[in-house]
């Protein structure tokens, strides 16, 4: 079957029909293909039968921009998480619409997801941003493996894969990443007032984030969490959040309108990317120098920069490619953390049994943690889990279309997008029984058999699926273990945890919590 859908997804001129049986989910055996014309058993009537890609509901919207002005006026581009929830419950399970540059068709049935994410082919496309890739060629760099495509992407993810998701590269990180929560404690220790607050979770964790994050890419630390933490770090951390902050307003209106009215969203996010790569530029020499003080028998794990450039990348390729993968790995990671720590100061039943798991599987403070302690203990994991269901910072994902192709009895020409919303999935109680209550017992074995399958896809799906899933599990494990070890989490005035959308889902307000020793 592998073969016979490969052969589809490679022929030119080909359609594929997306279908799913209503009562018994997917039938692979069920996707067909036309070629050069020639039609294959059955799939002639079901092709004939579907309905034009205008016929798909959703809103009508204005020339040109689409909804992008109901979205300004009404201000729920930063709510688009919501509205996306909204819209699904308002049209059904296959909805499109327009705003700003983009015509986006959504879907949010596990099955109809299914369909689409098995039959991406070799080189699965996702939506980019038009601004992130615009800049890059304003400012005549490359592309990474997040932005790139086709052969270029295989090349690079093929590399990135090696180092970034073997087990054995985890056991190089691992010890690396426990002092890095480690010294996210010292460092939250520090920030505590004299009633014990700590504000502006955000901020704190995306040091965190970053200086965990590169230990597994650089294999050292930065020391972000050190006293005087270095400035180029914290420019690094500057100009991501210069970016995410102006993307939203990219997605409204066109960023060629942006640029040609050189608006100061637009100022400011090229400024973003000209910092991140001048930055990065910096950090990856400092880095190399370092390296070269190694002592030979660590050349055996080399760090992510030395591998890539003996596997002979241009330095320009390992620039972009390290840009894109500390720019995907920071703000997720952070922000998940934070809607973590929130979330177990609000209950504090669900934070007692994280601890007494913690306290018996990792009694002693001192000693490192390792991946075998956190193999034993299945509601750590599913408090994670847990958070990515209802918070997931990839709120959607997407996918470009090869090839046309029939999706929900609609025909989608080549060159759309679909998009695939994680946030709708995981609150669907079609999904997930009573939804909306934070139950990390659902993720143990013996429940989540019955679990949907696609309905959770936090970190995406297939080939192209987050290539840093294994890093970031790895640091928010340790994190957490670290910090339930040594505080009690809670909340000065008990609040919903309301998201907004910054390019990811974030958390709306600062998170302020007060730690309390244990
Ligand atoms: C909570 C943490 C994270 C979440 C929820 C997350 C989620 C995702 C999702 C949904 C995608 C798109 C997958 C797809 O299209 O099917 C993605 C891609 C990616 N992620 Fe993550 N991610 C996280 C952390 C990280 C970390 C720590 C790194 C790096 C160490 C990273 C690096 C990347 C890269 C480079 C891509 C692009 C991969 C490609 O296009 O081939 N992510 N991530």
């Amino acid at each position: 079957m592998t073969f016979r859908l490969a052969k589809c997804l490679s022929s030119p001129g080909s359609t594929l029909l997306y279908s799913r049986h209503s009562s018994l989910g997917l039938r692979a055996s069920r996707w067909k293909s036309t070629v050069s014309g020639q039609v294959e058993h059955g799939e002639e009537k079901e092709g004939a039968t579907a309905k034009p890609f205008e016929a798909i509901p959703g809103p009508k919207g204005l020339p040109f921009v689409g909804t992008a002005l109901h979205a300004a006026l009404g201000g729920w581009m930063d709510k688009l998480h919501i509205h996306s929830q909204n819209r699904w419950r308002q049209y059904g399970s296959i909805f499109k619409e327009t705003i700003g540059p983009q015509t986006w068709v959504t879907i949010a049935d596990p099955d109809d997801v299914a369909a689409v994410l098995r039959a991406e082919g070799r080189y699965p496309r996702r939506y980019a941003f038009e601004s992130f890739i615009m800049a890059r060629e304003i400012m005549d760099k490359k592309l990474g493996v997040f932005l790139e495509n086709d052969e270029t992407w295989q090349h690079y993810r093929t590399l990135l894969n090696k180092k970034l998701l073997r087990p054995q590269q985890a056991a190089v990180f691992t010890p690396l990443m426990d002092e890095a929560a480690c010294n996210l404690v010292s460092y939250l220790r520090r920030k505590r007032d004299q009633g014990g607050r700590v504000t502006d979770f955000q901020g704190h964790l995306f040091r965190w984030s970053m200086e965990s994050g590169s230990t597994a890419m650089f294999n050292q630390h930065l020391g972000l969490l050190s006293e005087n933490p270095p400035q180029l770090a914290k420019d690094f951390i500057s100009s991501i959040i210069k970016i995410l902050d102006t993307t939203n307003a990219m997605m409204t209106f066109p960023p060629k309108v942006h640029k040609a009215l050189n608006t100061k969203a637009w100022r400011d996010h090229l400024e973003g990317w000209q910092t991140c790569f001048e930055i990065t530029k910096q950090l990856i020499q400092e880095i190399m120098e370092r390296e070269m003080e190694r002592k030979e028998e660590e050349e055996e794990m080399p760090d992510l920069v030395s591998y890539l450039l003996s596997v002979k990348l241009s330095p320009e390729e390992v620039l972009a490619n390290i840009v894109d993968v500390l720019g995907a790995a920071v703000d997720t990671t952070s922000n998940t953390m934070c809607f973590t720590l929130h979330t177990l100061a609000r209950h504090p039943n669900i934070q007692e049994k994280l601890h007494d798991e913690v306290v018996r599987f990792a009694p002693d403070h001192q000693a490192p943690v390792t991946q075998e302690q956190v193999h034993k203990m299945p509601y750590l994991r599913g408090v994670i889990k847990e958070v990515l269901r209802l918070y997931p910072v990839t709120y959607i994902n997407s996918r470009v279309l090869n090839h046309d192709a029939v999706v929900c009895g609609y025909k989608i020409p080549a060159g759309k997008t679909i998009i695939i919303c994680p946030y709708v999935m995981g609150r669907d109680p079609k999904n997930f029984d009573n939804p909306e209550e934070f139950h990390p017992e659902r993720w143990y074995r013996e429940n989540s058999k019955n679990l949907k399958a696609f309905a959770w896809l936090p970190f995406g799906f297939g080939p192209r699926s987050c290539v840093g899933r294994r890093i970031a599990e790895t640091e928010m494990h340790l994190a957490l273990i670290r910090i339930c070890q040594n505080f009690k989490l809670e909340q000065e005035k008990p609040e919903e945890l309301v998201g907004k959308v910054r390019a990811l889902l974030v958390p709306e307000k600062s998170v302020d919590l007060k730690l309390i020793d244990r």
